[in-house]
């Protein structure tokens, strides 16, 4: 009876407003002020809040007292959760803020375009009121970042390719994805260590520079040219280098490619904090068209007998597309990109692409170098300096330069010895023999054709030079 007469002396919107009216005095005298980050905005997911969710599992780990846990798709390791309705504290620069996750049964389906989820979900954020501009302006942002920094290191890498003769997907993109497990690091490969040491320090500058690009007016961008023979580790340094950073690899496969245009499109869908690879650079040469046959045209002059024809396929990439791609307006549409070509014959690249500035660092990989093989040693076998006998390192290192092995090689034999070491350390060392002993023999028959050809061209040489006085 009590509330049926309320309700007549107060009508609803009485009520309503007299509450709001509480409501709104209470807040007034709170210190506290709230945000609500709820998973789905509308129809939209929140990207701030699966940022809050990945942020907190940064610091839930130890303050936290009831955790959920999570592992995501591609992904390795384990993520902690704050779980449903549980609070914690967060300090970032003197400001202390609570969060809270909070969760709420939905009620009754309402009518919605896609099934929602059959909770709400969301975090609450409350920060005192003098800290707003702390909370808005710069811990929001930092959250974000941090999330991606975790995003990165928790998921594994994705390695990218485009061979499927210029296709789309479903969704319209070009690129094809898997998961990228190469276990290649810095650690494993065996090249000369301040090499080694040089690379690293300069893929890191670039990662953590972007106010330098910025006050430069550079592009965010870095260019690589991986150049020597097969099997010292070329492939093996982009995974390197893709594991290192953190970065997914971009596999462009230039032979599917037929335009220029193509090639934009394909570089316009590529993320940033990414690798594009183009291997074997000299090889996509011969597969290009010689249409534009102009000076930065991939083929060497004489070699456009076609031009104007399409007989590769309709295949119209030149070098100058290629280079547009990587220095050209269009390599800006996104940033921190490192871009890296392979190849096996330096003396074949067109200058245009080996001028300055143009691949920032050349990086030869050659044969083993005694420091590498002791990288490979350590790797393979797990022996340090003083566990090979001084005498059979020392003879070690008077053969490597000379046998001119690849590191490919040079495993290949330890993995086949790998159970009795000490095997493998003397087979290794007779197999450099052999080698060295090879090269040299070649190398001296190889003088003494050049000599008896010198001999035989000579008189030749000679008879020429007089005839061209004579006829002049
Ligand atoms: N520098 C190195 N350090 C450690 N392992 C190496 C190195 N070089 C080669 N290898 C081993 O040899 C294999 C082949 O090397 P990789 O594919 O990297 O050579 P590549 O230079 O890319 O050759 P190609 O020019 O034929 O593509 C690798 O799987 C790796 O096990
Ligand atoms: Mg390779």
């Amino acid at each position: 009876f009590s509330q049926s007469l309320l309700q007549t002396v107060f009508p609803a919107e009485v009520r309503f407003a007299s509450l709001k009216f509480i409501h709104r005095i209470c807040n007034w005298f709170s210190a506290y002020c709230y945000y609500d980050i709820t998973e789905i905005d509308g129809v939209n997911t929140n990207e701030l809040y699966n940022a809050v969710q990945l942020y907190l599992s940064s610091s839930a780990s130890i303050t936290g007292n009831r955790l959920s846990l999570t592992r995501g798709l591609n992904s390795s390791s384990i993520t902690f959760g704050l779980s449903n309705n549980d609070s914690l504290i967060d300090t970032f620069n003197g400001v202390k803020v609570l969060w809270e996750h909070v969760v709420i049964p939905r009620q009754a389906q309402t009518f919605s375009w896609r099934p929602l989820p059959e909770e709400k979900r969301g975090f609450l954020l409350r920060a005192k009121k003098k800290d707003k501009a702390v909370v808005l302006g710069s811990y929001l942002d930092f959250v974000m970042e941090k999330a991606n920094e975790i995003r990165r290191k928790n998921q594994d890498r994705l390695l990218y390719t485009n061979s499927r003769g210029g296709s789309l997907d479903s969704r319209g993109h070009p690129w094809e994805s898997v998961p990228f497990k190469h276990p290649s690091t810095f650690d494993t490969l065996a090249m000369d260590p301040h090499k080694k040491a040089e690379i690293m320090a300069d893929l890191l500058d670039f990662a953590n520079g972007e106010s330098f690009y910025q006050t430069t007016g550079r592009a965010w961008k870095r260019g690589y040219l991986l150049y020597g023979p097969p099997g010292t580790g070329k492939s093996s340094m982009i995974a390197a280098m893709a594991n290192f950073l953190g970065y997914d690899i971009y596999d462009l496969e230039l032979t599917e490619v037929h335009t220029n245009s193509e090639l934009r499109k394909l570089l316009m869908k590529t993320s940033s904090k990414s690798i594009i690879v183009i291997e074997d650079i000299d090889c996509s040469i011969n597969l290009t068209n010689r249409k534009n046959n102009s000076t930065h045209s991939f083929s060497p002059p004489g070699a456009g007998a076609g031009a104007g024809s399409n007989e590769d396929g309709g295949n119209t990439i030149t070098l100058s597309g290629l280079l547009n791609f990587t220095d050209g307006l269009w390599s800006c549409c996104g940033t921190e990109r490192i871009f890296v070509f392979t190849t096996n014959h330096i003396e074949k690249l067109d200058p245009a692409l080996l001028r300055s500035g143009r691949m920032d660092m050349h990086i030869h990989m050659s044969y083993c170098s005694f420091a590498a093989l002791k990288i490979l040693l350590k790797n393979y076998l797990g022996y340090d300096d003083d566990d090979v006998e001084k005498q059979l390192l020392e003879q070690l290192e008077q053969v490597i330069e000379k046998a001119e092995m690849t590191p490919a090689d040079i495993s290949e034999v330890l993995i086949k010895n790998r159970r009795n070491k000490n095997k493998a350390v003397w087979e290794l060392l007779e197999a450099l023999r052999t080698r060295a002993e090879r090269n040299d023999a070649v190398k001296s028959s190889a003088d003494d054709e050049e000599q008896e050809k010198r001999a035989l061209e000579s008189p030749k040489e000679a008879k020429c030079d007089e005839e061209k006085e004579s006829s002049g």
